[in-house]
């Protein structure tokens, strides 16, 4: 469903020179499959999904998403909230709908779900990190996007915080059954969330490993099975988890 082929994707540098981001990367995701994306600082995660989300179109190669009329079919989620602070929760989530009765039904469902019933009149600034995101996941589903991109989005949180979040998307992903491209540095979170995790090299970023997961969800990053494979990745490709940050660096309290 979702195939992308990047040859070349580059920046120019301070002097003006091309600087290579992403070289030769091949990856693709079946209907409804959650892909997790690992890699060191600096290889090219973020740069991906703008290209993917077509944020960005100055590239060499191509990105097919089979099925998909218009931007409409893609979600995406950053690393930062993005809620417009003028905005109350409910408006904030509408903002990317037609606001048709279906859609403001959709979004109020989503929110209730998130446990947020009681601030769909609140503003942003009012609301806790941890409640700012989950609004910023309600927003990403309400438009029922067939592709999920997803750029760190629970960087930054307590741990309990990001687990509920984690199981929040999980839950909300296995209703709606998008194709999940979800870019992290933290592989326990990519453990506990992936179908299949595709490492990427150091940059220029390329795909250098694909690892299917099989174990049954929910399952908690610091939970014995994650844990186990972990301890078993660590052991057989110490060179793919250099640079990588396996311990959540979560600071921000619900
Ligand atoms: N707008 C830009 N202009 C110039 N260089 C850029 C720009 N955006 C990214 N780069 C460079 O491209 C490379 C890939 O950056 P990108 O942000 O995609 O990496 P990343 O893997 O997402 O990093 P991180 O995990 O630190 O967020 C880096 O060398 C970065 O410095």
């Amino acid at each position: 469903m979702l195939d992308i082929a990047i040859d070349r994707k580059t920046y120019p540098d301070r002097a003006g020179a091309p600087h290579l981001a992403l070289a030769g990367l091949h990856l693709t995701a079946a209907p409804g499959e959650f892909v997790c994306v690992v890699g060191p600082s600096g290889c090219g995660k973020s740069t991906l999904l703008n290209v993917v989300g077509g944020l960005d179109r100055d590239v060499e190669g191509r990105v097919r998403l089979a099925g998909a009329d218009s931007a409409h079919d893609i979600g995406f989620m950053f690393q930062e909230p993005r809620l417009m602070p003028w905005l109350t929760v409910l408006e904030n989530v509408l903002l990317v709908t037609d606001a048709s009765p279906a859609a403001r039904q959709r979004a109020r469902e989503l929110l209730v779900a998130m446990g947020l019933a009681d601030v769909l009149d609140a503003y942003p600034g009012r609301l806790s990190g941890g409640m700012q995101r989950r609004v910023a996941l309600a927003r990403a589903f309400v438009i029922e996007p067939k592709l999920l991109l997803m750029d760190e989005p629970f960087v930054s949180l307590d741990v309990p915080t990001a687990n509920r979040l984690r199981a929040m998307l999980v839950e909300q992903w296995q209703r709606s059954r998008a194709t999940v491209l979800f870019v992290t540095h933290d592989l326990r979170e990519a453990l506990a969330l992936a179908d299949r995790i595709c490492f990427l090299s150091a940059a220029p970023g390329r795909v250098v490993l694909e690892l299917p997961l099989t174990l049954a969800r929910p399952r908690a990053p610091d939970g014995a099975a994650v844990q186990a494979l972990h301890a078993e990745l660590l052991a057989r490709h110490p060179e793919l988890l250099a640079g990588l940050t396996s311990d959540p660096h979560e600071t921000q309290d619900e």
